[in-house]
């Protein structure tokens, strides 16, 4: 814990470095994902709360929407990680909620699928985010939540998963984005849980890790997309809890801290937020027995600290 939170803390520093560069374009996402990494093991207090605030504020547009950087395109996948953020802080009052609930409406098309931003890419993580975001600010009504759920529902697949569009082959990633979706929208009625558990279970490979699509390897992220999936289907105990716990602790950098994608390759702050993300999912929060002192619980639906949840009055994820 103490080498994760070095690692963590470190990245505010390292802005010379090639992958901060050639990750400028989603900074605001990994903004979060360092953020709520620190929170989930209790260390948000590293970061220097108002510099960051002003830095969200500073990648706002005059359309409401936020971009991955300064001077960034405003879209989708940064506005939510932006509300996240100063969720996250507990400074949302510092935004108009309703600008941000109209830039995320004006994306919705009529079939209810939802643009990533101006230029047209439509994807079922847009979905997401658009429910994600007007959910958290409150502004459900903003959009037409029926026709969002229709529009996943299209994406369905034989096997149970989902896709970024109707007819493509479903992804880990993807039916975390659907499932999170339609539990929103109040809508889990429409998923096939037997068969797409059945599928997210057999993602889990001999080493304990889970992968994104069959015959793919092993990847600590997957710990996130499919088991937020399981965890909301109520089927977490469908996977190997033990082997797939092994596999996050066996990919973490015992020297730098962070953790990586899988063992033996080099941590980034994806893989780590996933990672942590992944062992508060499996239940060995500080609140478990067992459990990893200071690890603190993520709602798997929202991807955000339960602690956050309850002081919205947000109501948090119970397996079913
Ligand atoms: C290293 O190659 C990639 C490939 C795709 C991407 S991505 O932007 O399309 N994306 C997010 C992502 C981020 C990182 C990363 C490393 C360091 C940082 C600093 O903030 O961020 C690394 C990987 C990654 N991927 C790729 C990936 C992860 N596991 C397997 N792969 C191939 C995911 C990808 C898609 C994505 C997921 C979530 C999200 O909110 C936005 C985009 C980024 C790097
Ligand atoms: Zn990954």
């Amino acid at each position: 814990m103490d080498l994760h939170k070095k690692y963590l803390a470190s990245l505010k520093d390292k802005k010379n470095s090639f992958e901060h560069a050639v990750t400028e374009y989603l900074r605001m996402s990994g903004v979060y994902w360092g953020l709520c990494s620190m929170y989930l093991i209790s260390s948000e207090d590293l970061l220097n709360k108002d510099e960051v605030v002003q830095w969200v504020l500073s990648c706002q547009h005059p359309s409401g929407g936020f971009g991955g950087s300064v001077d960034h395109d405003a879209h989708l996948l940064y506005t939510l990680s932006a509300v996240q953020i100063l969720l996250i802080f507990d400074k949302i009052e510092l935004v108009d909620k309703e600008k941000i609930a109209n830039y995320v409406a004006g994306l919705q098309q009529d079939d209810g699928s939802f643009y990533g931003d101006e230029w047209g890419e439509v994807d079922t993580r847009f979905s997401y985010c658009a429910l994600s975001c007007l959910s958290l600010l409150g502004l459900l009504d903003k959009i037409d939540v029926n026709k969002a759920v229709d529009f996943i529902v299209s994406c369905m697949n034989f096997d149970g998963g989902f896709g970024c569009i109707p007819g493509a082959e479903s992804h880990g990633g993807q039916i975390f984005c659907c499932v999170a979706a339609l539990a929103i929208a109040d809508s889990l009625h429409h998923v096939r849980a037997d068969d797409l558990c059945w599928w997210l279970c057999e993602r889990q490979t001999a080493g304990g890790g889970l992968n994104g699509r069959p015959e793919k390897l092993p990847d600590v992220c997957y710990s996130w997309w499919n088991l937020s999936a399981l965890v909301i289907l109520g089927r977490i105990d469908w996977i190997d809890r033990e082997k797939l716990r092994q596999f996050i602790l066996n990919a973490q950098d015992e020297t730098e801290g962070g953790i990586a994608d899988r063992p033996g390759d080099v941590a980034d702050v994806f893989h780590t937020f996933f990672g942590i993300s992944g062992l508060s999912l499996l239940g060995y929060t500080e609140e478990d027995e067992e459990g990893i002192p200071g690890l603190r619980r993520i709602d798997p639906v929202y991807a955000l600290p339960v602690q956050v949840l309850e002081r919205m009055n947000v109501r948090v994820w119970r397996a079913v």
